[in-house]
């Protein structure tokens, strides 16, 4: 039987007091990449804070890698994290260090202690997104696709159980775009399960996959086909 890491049963995810979601009804398994599309405003962005516990999931029940949402406490946010690997749109990068101490920064920040494992693991991540010669370079340094490979291999230092990458290739030209899956499908096919919420619908085509749709203040699973992605 495959393993659920994520699931959701009749949620309601709020932005405040505005219900935004209603009625999901999810359940990702180990080893799925999953697409999550949706106008700009229909609750993409809401429903994966909801997941790393950055909103509080109020209504419906939620497990993810083996977190109970519903009673998710403040000090627990940090350890769900860890079994996380979160991506952003706008990188979120420290600009003040170079790229092995940005990655340095996370693994001193989850209890690494050791600096030989230390750079061992900051290699092996940045092999996996073939940024292993850019160690040494400031974020500024790099370009818009290369800072994203740098944010991918940062969610990968921890091993996660589950990738969350919301509107990865958001700020990225459609050719960058491109690179940056396939190092996502990369790390996908070495047995990651991702989560990735994003607009462009042509790499959707490119990349088929499970696609799920926020639509009309709720979510549902869309058939891939042109004429309904
Ligand atoms: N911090 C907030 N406080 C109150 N309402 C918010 C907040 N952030 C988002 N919203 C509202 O929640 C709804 C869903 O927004 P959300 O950001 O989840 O959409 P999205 O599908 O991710 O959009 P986009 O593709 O533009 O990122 C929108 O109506 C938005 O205005």
């Amino acid at each position: 039987m495959s393993e659920s890491i994520l699931s959701l049963q009749n949620a309601q995810i709020f932005q405040r007091e505005n219900l935004v979601l209603s009625h999901v009804n999810l359940t990702i398994n180990k080893g799925e990449f999953v697409y999550l599309i949706g106008k700009t405003g229909s609750g993409k962005s809401s429903l994966m804070k909801t997941l790393y516990g950055d909103l509080t999931l109020e209504k419906g029940t939620g497990s993810i890698v083996g977190f109970n949402l519903n009673t998710l406490k403040e000090k627990e946010i940090p350890f769900l994290r860890r079994k996380l690997g979160i991506v952003f749109q706008d990188f979120k990068l420290l600009n003040d260090r170079n790229v092995f101490e940005n990655l340095k920064f996370v693994l001193k920040a989850t209890g690494w202690k050791d600096a030989a494992k230390m750079k061992t693991k900051i290699m092996e991540v940045l092999a996996k997104v073939g940024m292993e010669t850019k160690d040494f370079k400031m974020p500024f340094q790099l370009s818009g696709g290369e800072q994203q490979r740098i944010a991918i291999a940062r969610a990968l230092l921890n091993d996660p159980d589950l990738i969350l990458a919301d509107e990865p290739t958001g700020n990225l030209d459609p050719a960058t775009s491109v690179d940056v899956m396939k190092v996502l499908k990369e790390i996908h096919n070495s047995g990651k399960t991702i989560l990735m919420a994003t607009h462009d619908y042509a790499l959707i085509l490119k990349f088929p996959c499970k696609t799920l749709k926020c639509e009309g203040g709720e979510l549902f699973e869309v058939v891939q086909q042109k004429s309904s992605v």
